[in-house]
């Protein structure tokens, strides 16, 4: 297995910070010292250089891993533990999927850390969200259709991530569960509309990896629970 691979395997919970949002820094210390497993830096709109340069280096006091899902090529920054890169997988339009990555190619050649890339394979599921506006993303789907979507990154793809993203928005648990019975491989992660341990310890029991994301800017302490709730809840396994 690939060193990056390895590095987010035991990850359980994870924070999303949007670059393009406001946080102090008693409210990063408190994020950063929950005893999360890793920050992912990301956004699907406002991320720049500028305000991902400065996010980075405020997280980097701490001693976590944090990784740059890059949505936005004008903020490729170096310096990060890794960098996860969407492909969007229920998207009519291929610039989502591999243009936006050809051009990346292109312009960036021998600078990309390739053993520092992780391939993630979205699946984007709440019509009403920046990233399904973006992309143009299919979100009608049944749950077979989502797992079908999810095994052709799994199975087809050998993807290292499958990501299931409701962002803004708490996921259908019974299409969660069928996209996890589905998936062999892959580690999946879900993220969106965690506001509670309630819904955390319910994505939890189904998923790899939790992310949180909107909660952080409207209910501190709310998304601080959400850590412990990950944490200690058993992944269910199915056959
Ligand atoms: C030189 C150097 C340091 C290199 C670093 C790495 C690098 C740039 C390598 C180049 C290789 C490469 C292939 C890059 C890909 C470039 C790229 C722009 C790909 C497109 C990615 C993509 C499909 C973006 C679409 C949007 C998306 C899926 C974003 C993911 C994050 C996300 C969904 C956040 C949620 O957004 P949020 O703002 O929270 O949304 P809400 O408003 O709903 O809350
Ligand atoms: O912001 P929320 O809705 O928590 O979603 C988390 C993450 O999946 C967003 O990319
Ligand atoms: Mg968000």
């Amino acid at each position: 297995m690939r060193a990056v691979q390895q590095m987010i395997k035991p990850w359980r919970h994870v924070f999303k910070l949007d670059p393009d949002r406001e946080l102090g820094d008693g409210e990063l210390e408190a994020l950063c010292l929950s005893g999360t497993d890793a920050i992912m830096v990301g956004g699907s709109s406002g991320v720049t250089y500028e305000n991902t340069v400065d996010l980075m280096s405020r997280i980097r006091r701490y001693a976590l891993p944090v990784a740059l899902e890059v949505s936005d090529l004008e903020a490729a920054v170096p310096g990060f533990d890794l960098y996860m890169i969407p492909m969007v997988l229920n998207t009519p339009d291929p610039t989502w999927i591999v243009g936006h990555h050809r051009r990346a190619i292109e312009r960036y050649g021998y600078l990309i850390p390739w053993d520092m890339l992780l391939t993630e394979g979205y699946i984007v599921l709440n019509d009403n969200s920046t990233v399904a506006r973006l992309t143009g993303a299919d979100t009608d789907l049944q749950a077979e259709e989502a797992a079908a979507y999810a095994q052709v990154a799994d199975k087809l793809m050998s993807l290292p991530v499958v990501y299931l993203e409701y962002s803004g928005r708490f996921g259908e648990v019974e299409t969660v569960r069928t996209v996890r019975e589905a998936v062999e491989h892959s580690q999946l992660f879900y993220g969106g509309g965690i506001t509670s341990e309630a819904e955390a310890v319910q994505m939890a029991a189904l998923c790899d990896t939790v992310v949180v994301g909107n909660i952080i800017y409207q209910d501190l302490e709310q998304a601080l629970l959400t850590v412990q709730a990950v944490k200690n809840t058993q992944q269910m396994h199915f056959e």
